[in-house]
């Protein structure tokens, strides 16, 4: 037997085993985790940021997805992803382009997640998967195994060698078939969904078992990306689970409390993403930082700064708040988000106080300052990640803050351009 045959007989083994594994014993090969429940969407467009306490918040949730349909640059990619480093949870890229792909963003994240959609146009349903994995093979991967190994690669082994690392670069990515229900959205406009292409459950249903069965996709996303699909989301969800057995089900659209969350999820949603009402904590938490700074003139207590936020907003109706109740594993939202909110408003003042010890310091004094500081921050940070990171995570973030006060340009391990506060 020649060595194609072999090769080609292996490959039908194995399908078959996988189909039989998927099928026949039930066996769970998807994997995506069937544990995660909420996903945070992260968008790394120059409007959306990051509360100053990011990883107190991400703590509560399954996993962050990475990626956005407008404004999104490589570079701003490996910016959100060089914080969430500090996140204590997994991170994955679902990049909208595949220029947002970069070697530092690969060397990030999980694993890519690559949007397919199934009620758009065919640029979106493969157009742009074989211009990304055109780029793959002929750019991002070539330059970064030449980087590897030092010298520039040619003739047929070249080729062989580039094809290799657009598969290798590729295999560890997963699918998401998107059934995009809000026409009114930039993931509608990006993959030119209008009126016409909405689904009826039954359309879904069957586009999601061709995205199952065909495509193979990991995920069936059902997007409403900026409102709640309400009934018509939960009909679909309804009918989609109950053909659907290996993908995963996730649902994203305008969540912002715990009775949607747990509509979708009881509708068959193995998880639910959320999005906008994460990137708002960002504003809320820098008007309080703002008000306070008013209020106070020496730094209060933690309990004395709750009493203040309590008085000050109605904590049911912040965004921490909403954010945290979609996350249906977590008991007491309002007590949580008053816990987190009043920890940011602390490690801003703090920060704020020991940004007026110094006056135009270098970078290298400025890593001294946050390195002799121990902000209260860490203890937080300490109860969500291991203590080594718990201090590298405070350290950086101060760090970044500290040089974008004093314009000291982007020579910090994190930059601040996406944590949605400056210190005074
Ligand atoms: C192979 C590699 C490296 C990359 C592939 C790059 C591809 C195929 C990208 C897919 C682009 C596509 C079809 C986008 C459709 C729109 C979409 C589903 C966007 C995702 O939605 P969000 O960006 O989260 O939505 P909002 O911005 O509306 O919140
Ligand atoms: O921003 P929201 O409306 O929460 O939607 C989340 C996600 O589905 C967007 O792709």
């Amino acid at each position: 037997m020649s060595l194609p045959d072999i090769a080609s007989k292996l490959e039908r083994v194995s399908s078959t085993v996988s189909i039989a594994g998927r099928s026949l014993l039930g066996l769970d090969t998807n994997p995506v985790s069937d544990d995660w429940s909420h996903i945070t969407k992260v968008d790394p467009e120059g409007e959306k940021q990051l509360p100053l306490c990011f990883p107190l918040y991400l703590s509560q949730t399954s996993a962050i997805s990475v990626g956005g349909s407008r404004d999104v640059t490589g570079p701003r990619t490996e910016e959100a992803f060089e914080l969430l480093e500090y996140a204590p949870v997994p991170a994955f890229h679902e990049p909208s382009a595949a220029q947002h792909v970069t070697e530092k963003t690969r060397d990030h994240a999980e694993f890519l997640a690559i949007p397919e959609v199934l009620n758009g146009d065919s640029e979106a349903l493969v157009g742009t998967l074989g211009q990304g994995i055109e780029y793959i093979q002929e750019d991002l991967g070539p330059s970064m195994i030449e980087e590897k190994l030092g010298f520039s690669l040619d003739g047929g082994v070249g080729k062989r060698l580039t094809a290799f690392g657009a598969g290798y670069m590729l295999q560890d990515a997963v699918f998401e078939a998107y059934i995009i229900m809000n026409p009114d959205s930039a993931a509608a406009r990006e993959a030119s969904v209008t009126e016409d292409d909405l689904l009826t459950p039954q359309e879904a249903k069957q586009r999601a078992l061709a995205a199952e069965y065909h495509l193979e996709s990991e995920v069936i996303y059902l997007e409403y990306s900026g409102t709640y699909g309400g009934e018509e989301a939960t009909d679909i969800l309804e009918t989609i689970s109950d053909s659907v057995t290996w993908s995963r089900l996730w649902y994203g659209g305008g969540l912002d409390n715990r009775n949607h969350a747990k509509e979708v999820l009881e509708a068959g949603a193995d998880a639910v993403i959320v999005g906008d009402i994460f990137h708002e904590i960002a504003n809320e938490e820098a008007d309080l930082v703002e008000q306070a700074r008013g209020e106070f003139d020496s730094i209060p207590s933690r309990d004395e700064l709750a009493d203040w936020i309590e008085q000050t907003v109605a904590i049911n109706e912040t965004s921490a708040a909403r954010f945290l109740s979609t996350i249906v594993t977590v008991p007491d939202p309002q007590a949580r988000a008053l816990s987190y909110l009043a920890a940011g408003v602390e490690m801003a003042l703090e920060l704020d106080a020991l940004a007026e010890t110094a006056d135009e310091p270098t970078t290298d004094e400025v890593a001294h300052m946050v390195q002799d500081e121990t902000l209260s921050i860490e203890a937080d940070f300490g109860d969500v990640l291991d203590g080594r990171d718990a201090t590298a995570a405070a350290e950086a973030i101060s760090e970044a803050l500290l040089a974008e006060r004093y314009e000291l340009g982007e020579e910090t391990i994190v930059s601040a351009r996406q944590v949605g506060l400056s210190l005074s």
